[in-house]
């Protein structure tokens, strides 16, 4: 479980985040959810200490990320795994390179161990004939892909992923929600999934979070969504026609 408590985040002046309080809970796929700007990706850079906060707690059970020495968050980040916006692989490694990256930075494992761990972690994505390739020459939902067992190569307790499906046809962008989810429960991680994807928020979100204009103003279920009033949250949600229908159906 991730505890928010009282986190504002400002850039100069200019107040980004203002008095969030939220739990993301443990073994399920939190949502962020909220138009763009509305200031998910400084929160999830917040939760993770690449963000310094103006005032707040961020929680990892009793153990304050805001609180902790530099040598104390990067023993947390062994914990963690990112999928950043876009992947963020390196371009002059190869699909395998990129994976095992972690394991050089924070393992002692021998050349054999990164190896099989690294393809471990591939073949769990899916991916078999891409370890030689370089990032230019696969998709992007194969680089997706890439990004998502790099992330979980070092067994972290946590998942944060921004945006995983930014640039995705639908088909594959259904692919790698899937993915998130199964792994999620698979390795019992603690995920937290930045969006503005509705297909996710009714497919994979089991606790929703929704930011608007810097503040949580819902949170709940996607079985609790179709039933909230925030106004806010129903323009967001169900602002299409196609989405306005759905709302009667589910409810
Ligand atoms: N490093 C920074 N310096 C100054 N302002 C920033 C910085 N990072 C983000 N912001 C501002 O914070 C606000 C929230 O940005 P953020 O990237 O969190 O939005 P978002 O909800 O993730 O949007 P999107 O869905 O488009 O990615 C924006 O107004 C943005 O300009």
């Amino acid at each position: 479980m991730i505890r928010v408590e009282g986190l504002y985040k400002s850039f100069d002046n200019k107040t980004v985040l203002s008095d969030i309080n939220v739990v993301f809970e443990s073994k399920k796929v939190n949502l962020i959810i909220g138009k763009s700007g509305s200031g998910k990706t400084v929160l999830l850079k917040s939760l993770i200490g690449l963000h310094t906060i103006n005032k707040g707690k961020v929680l990892y059970g009793d153990r304050d990320i805001t609180a902790m020495t530099s040598r104390q968050i990067k023993l947390l980040r062994e914990e963690i795994g990112v999928v950043f916006q876009g992947g963020a692989l390196f371009d002059s490694l190869t699909v395998l390179e990129n994976v095992k990256f972690p394991l050089n930075l924070f393992t002692n494992f021998s050349e054999k161990e990164k190896n099989e761990r690294a393809l471990f972690c591939l073949r769990r994505v899916n991916l078999t004939d891409a370890d030689h390739l370089y990032p230019a020459e696969i998709s992007g939902g194969m680089k997706k892909r890439v990004a998502i067992a790099r992330a979980i190569v070092l067994k972290p307790k946590y998942l944060f992923c921004d945006e995983p499906n930014s640039g995705l046809d639908p088909l594959t962008a259904i692919v790698i929600d899937n993915l998130i989810q199964e792994i999620t429960h698979e390795y019992d991680m603690t995920t937290i999934v930045n969006t503005h994807d509705m297909n996710s928020v009714f497919e994979i979100g089991e606790k929703i979070v929704f930011i608007h204009e810097g503040r949580k103003e819902w949170e709940g279920t996607k079985e609790e969504i179709a039933d909230s009033d925030n106004k806010n949250l129903n323009d967001f949600i169900f602002s299409s026609k196609l989405y306005k229908k759905l709302k009667h159906v589910l409810k």
